[in-house]
């Protein structure tokens, strides 16, 4: 007798990742030299993002943040690496599919005011991307969720929506910019610096605007910043990049609070965050960021680290894990018995700059 062989699949767990890069690589090619040189603007990167969680990417200029947020919404096509939505690969890069895919994953960008166009109002943007999402709204119940949207975005409907953008505010740009991501309804945000080009006073209100979006909607939001004291704030998660790696990456409260790799921990000692200066002052490195053409050899960080070996410089470390959910890649991390007995001495010794070892 045969079985019945049509079951039904299983559901996804809970916390399963809406979205994923796996390996994501990006090379770009170099343009106007006679030679196979690349720009390795991102490296074997992993990011999974989760229906209601914020996961920070925090790195200097240059390290490839931008560069994976736009991977992520296809702007771009990776070198290699996969990038799954819902656990299914993304391969598509036209047809339904591809539409499909960047309604459920929508970006918003850093400046505002560029995103916008100036010559229509905010009811004429906002309008056209519900009629591209959504087009069976029409009349009544087009206006409905337009007013809606807007609502969303703590933007009066009434007041604001036969604006044009040069009457608006940065941040209510910004805010504006948010509500035509949310026309499309979507799973996932990747947000490449959505504050730094507002004022100060304002920024704090925009990230409460996304919390409460991941708070409310279940929205995964992908955060790319500069600033790790916000990562602090606003993340559950932050990955921390150099040199178009991840080198370390756990729980934004441990990862920003007590940093383990010495990039991080130089990244938190420039922080502009007055609490954080007296403790985080361990490394002393310093320097510029490496060319990404040519990155150094081992761990790209190396060349800064004043805790650096050959080891560092030959060979690239794995993240390891820590011991508190938490992944480092920094061979001051890695056991003795985890390399060839003659590499034992040429593990860099932290010293009081390991996490777990007081000062
Ligand atoms: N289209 C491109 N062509 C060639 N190189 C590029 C391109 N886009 C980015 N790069 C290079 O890739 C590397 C990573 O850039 P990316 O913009 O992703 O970094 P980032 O961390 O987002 O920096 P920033 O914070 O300044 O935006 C840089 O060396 C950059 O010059």
């Amino acid at each position: 007798m045969s079985s019945d062989t049509h079951t039904a699949p299983a559901a996804p767990p809970p916390d399963a990742p809406v979205l994923e890069a796996r390996g994501l690589t990006k090379h770009f090619p170099v343009r106007g030299l006679r030679s196979n040189a690349v720009v390795h603007a991102v490296d074997g990167v992993d990011v999974s993002l989760r229906s209601g969680q914020v996961v920070a990417l925090v790195g200097e200029s240059g390290s490839g943040k931008s560069t994976i947020a736009r991977l992520l919404a296809r702007l771009y096509t990776q070198t290699s690496g996969e990038i799954l939505l819902h656990g299914e690969p993304v391969t598509a890069h036209r047809g339904r599919a591809f539409r499909r895919y960047c309604r459920r994953v929508q970006m918003i960008f850093q400046d505002p005011f560029g995103s916008l166009n100036p010559v229509h109002t905010i009811r004429y943007t906002l309008t056209r991307s519900l009629r591209i999402h959504q087009p069976r709204l029409r009349g009544q119940a087009l206006e409905d969720a337009l007013a809606a949207l807007l609502d969303r975005v703590q933007l009066q409907p009434e007041r604001y929506v036969d604006k044009y953008p040069h009457e608006l505010s940065g941040g209510q740009r910004q805010r504006v910019a948010i509500a035509r991501a949310l026309a499309a309804d979507p799973e996932v945000l990747l947000a490449d610096e959505p504050i730094s080009m507002l004022d100060v006073s304002i920024r704090i209100g925009i990230l409460n605007l996304l919390k409460d979006l991941r708070d409310r909607l279940g929205i995964a939001i992908l955060y790319i910043t500069h600033d790790i004291a916000s990562a602090r704030y606003f993340a559950d998660e932050t990955r921390v990049m150099y040199a178009g790696r991840i080198v370390e990456h756990g729980e934004s409260e441990l990862v920003t609070q007590e940093p383990a790799h010495p990039y991080t921990q130089l990244l938190v000692r420039s922080a502009p965050d007055p609490e954080n200066l007296a403790a985080q002052d361990r490394t002393g490195a310093n320097g510029e960021p490496p060319s990404m053409v040519r990155p150094p050899e081992g761990c790209r960080f190396s060349p800064r680290c004043p805790f650096a070996t050959d080891l560092c410089r030959s060979k690239v470390p794995d993240l390891v894990d820590v011991g508190d959910g938490r992944k480092v890649a920094c061979w001051g991390y890695v056991g003795a018995s985890d390399v060839e007995p003659a590499e034992r001495d040429l593990i860099p010794a932290l010293g009081s700059a390991r996490v777990g070892v007081s000062a």
